[in-house]
């Protein structure tokens, strides 16, 4: 790095405590002008923390920022961030499903809002203007409820983009913060985004990208920053590092990302399904045997991920037949307290909705599988199991009253995870489990479902990570327009087997 080169950003001595929990200790990054920046570590190390701080949401308790060379003081006044040049794009990407792109784009748009009158055909025609720009294949007309997810995806960091262009802030390009804009993003989409993302730092943008997928990592940023408990560990350039390095420098050890699978001898399933259908699905028949993990996997729209919620009942089936343990449900009557009491656990990926109760703490979540109609507190016994669960699930909050709201994204999946496995079921049924988790509680994870196999359960996995399938499933059942379409057993689960049955069955219909 040049002597001379003014970052874009710098941000020295960043320090944030939440009550006890010191989420930022003097943490120091450089952002300069067209990289890709990669800021990484453990869940909850404290990445959402200096976004939160950068975007005006967090108030931080020392540290000082830069722009270009000049002091921005802090805290950043709520929507301030803007005039600096910063556009965030969130996990959840803030688009409104309803509205059109055009609307979308338009939609806190405080400069186009605050003019007296929106000439729309003017808006739309600059629509298009841009969208070409970034090769992105978009009517300003379309509903964003009928994008694909990369298209949404694509048009929430074109929105970002555009909000901080040159002749917006000071003549100089912007500065884009995308918090894990890929998870469920097959490959090939994967590529399509990186592909905008090379496009905008060839304009100058600078990009800080917050993930968990080393392999990502490693593919689009020029330089990452590792946070742990709040310290920065170091700053790699990319071309310099590989993953071991890198994980070592999150996790704070070695991690393998070897086959785990246990051995398996041949027995009468635990779990049959017959005759499933559902939104996507048709007539799909699967079985799983006791100690067995089985992945279901797919390009997204394949209908994989409609298993385990219409086998847990969380959705209806149109039609639908389970067998387990000696017992014949009907899936199109099936209720979740159905399930439950039937010895399944679901793990739904929308921890937010479908997860946790985010306003109560984390003991009332702890305990509520194990409510089951009774309105008896005991005190005692919940602070044990939710001890437990903590403790079991490495779930890192500042107390068991907090809130789970407050927890960070990475810990919120495991106590949902924890809250579940605690009841120890014999079925687990699980979408996307790995979402927002580090690399090394990721390992966690995989030892609690190892473990819960080892005791004679099983595992119905459905996921688009297929690298989470090869380190775990035994087998793995590859859909395309809601059926089955190929079957991947033993040595011939690995990443690049299953990327290509499910590429391979998307050709098909091309
Ligand atoms: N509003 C809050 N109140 C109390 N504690 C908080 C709050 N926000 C974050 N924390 C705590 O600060 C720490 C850092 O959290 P942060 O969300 O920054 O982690 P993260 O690195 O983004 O994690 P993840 O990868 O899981 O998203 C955590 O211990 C978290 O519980």
């Amino acid at each position: 790095m040049s002597q001379t080169v003014i970052p874009r950003l710098a941000i020295k001595g960043l320090t944030k405590t939440f009550g006890g929990v010191r989420a930022l200790d003097s943490a120091d990054l450089t952002l300069l002008p067209g990289e890709v920046h990669g800021l990484l570590g453990t869940n909850g190390s404290g990445k959402s923390t200096l976004i939160k701080v950068l975007s005006g949401f967090h108030a931080p308790d020392e540290g000082t920022l830069e722009i270009d060379g000049r002091p921005v003081a802090l805290p950043m006044p709520l929507g301030r961030s803007e005039a600096h040049g910063l556009a965030f794009v969130h996990q959840n990407l803030g688009l409104l499903p309803e509205a059109t792109a055009l609307e979308n784009l338009i939609a806190g748009d405080h400069e186009r809002l605050n003019s007296w009158r929106i000439n729309w055909r003017a808006e739309a025609e600059r629509a298009r203007k841009l969208f070409a720009e970034h090769h992105l294949k978009l009517s300003p007309q379309q509903v964003v409820a009928d994008l694909s997810p990369v298209q949404r995806a694509q048009l929430a960091i074109v929105r970002a983009a555009d909000r901080v262009q040159e002749h917006r802030s000071h003549g100089v390009p912007g500065i884009l913060v995308l918090d894990e804009p890929t998870p469920f993003l097959p490959q090939e989409d994967v590529r399509e985004l990186f592909a905008m993302i090379r496009r905008l730092t060839a304009r100058g943008v600078s990009i800080i990208f917050v993930s968990h997928d080393i392999d990502e990592v490693l593919e689009v940023t020029d330089r990452s920053t590792v946070l742990r408990d709040g310290k920065v560990i170091g700053t790699y350039e990319t071309a310099a590092t590989n993953r071991a390095d890198l994980v070592e420098a999150i996790v704070g050890r070695a991690v393998a990302a070897d086959r785990r699978v246990l051995a398996l001898s041949p027995a009468a399933p635990i779990a049959e399904v017959r005759g499933l259908s559902g939104e996507i699905l048709k007539d799909v028949a699967l079985s799983v045997q006791p100690g067995e993990i089985l992945g279901l996997t797919g390009l997204i729209g394949a209908g994989h991920d409609e298993v385990p919620m219409l086998i847990a009942g969380a959705r209806a089936a149109s039609a639908g037949q389970l067998s387990l343990n000696g017992r014949t449900y009907d899936l199109n009557q099936m209720a979740p307290a159905d399930s439950i009491a039937a010895g399944i656990a679901l793990i739904p990926a929308d921890r937010q909705t479908a997860g946790i109760a985010p306003d109560l703490s984390l003991t009332e979540n702890a305990v509520l599988p194990l409510l089951r109609g009774s309105l008896a507190i005991n005190h005692r016994r919940n602070r044990r199991i939710t001890a437990d669960v903590m403790r079991k699930f490495s779930v890192k909050a500042s107390s068991p009253d907090q809130p789970a709201a407050e927890l960070s994204g990475g810990n919120q999946q495991k106590l949902v995870l924890g809250k579940w496995l605690q009841l120890e079921p014999r079925l687990v049924l699980l979408d996307e489990p790995t979402q927002g988790i580090d690399v090394g509680a990721r390992q966690e994870i995989y030892d609690h479902l190892l473990a819960l196999c080892a005791a004679g359960g099983a595992v119905i996995c459905a996921t688009s990570e297929f690298e989470q399938l090869e380190i775990i499933a035994h087998r793995v059942l590859v859909f395309d327009r809601g059926r089955i379409k190929a079957e991947l057993k033993g040595a011939d689960v690995t990443k690049a087997a299953i990327a290509k049955a499910c590429y391979e069955v998307a050709e098909e219909h091309a």
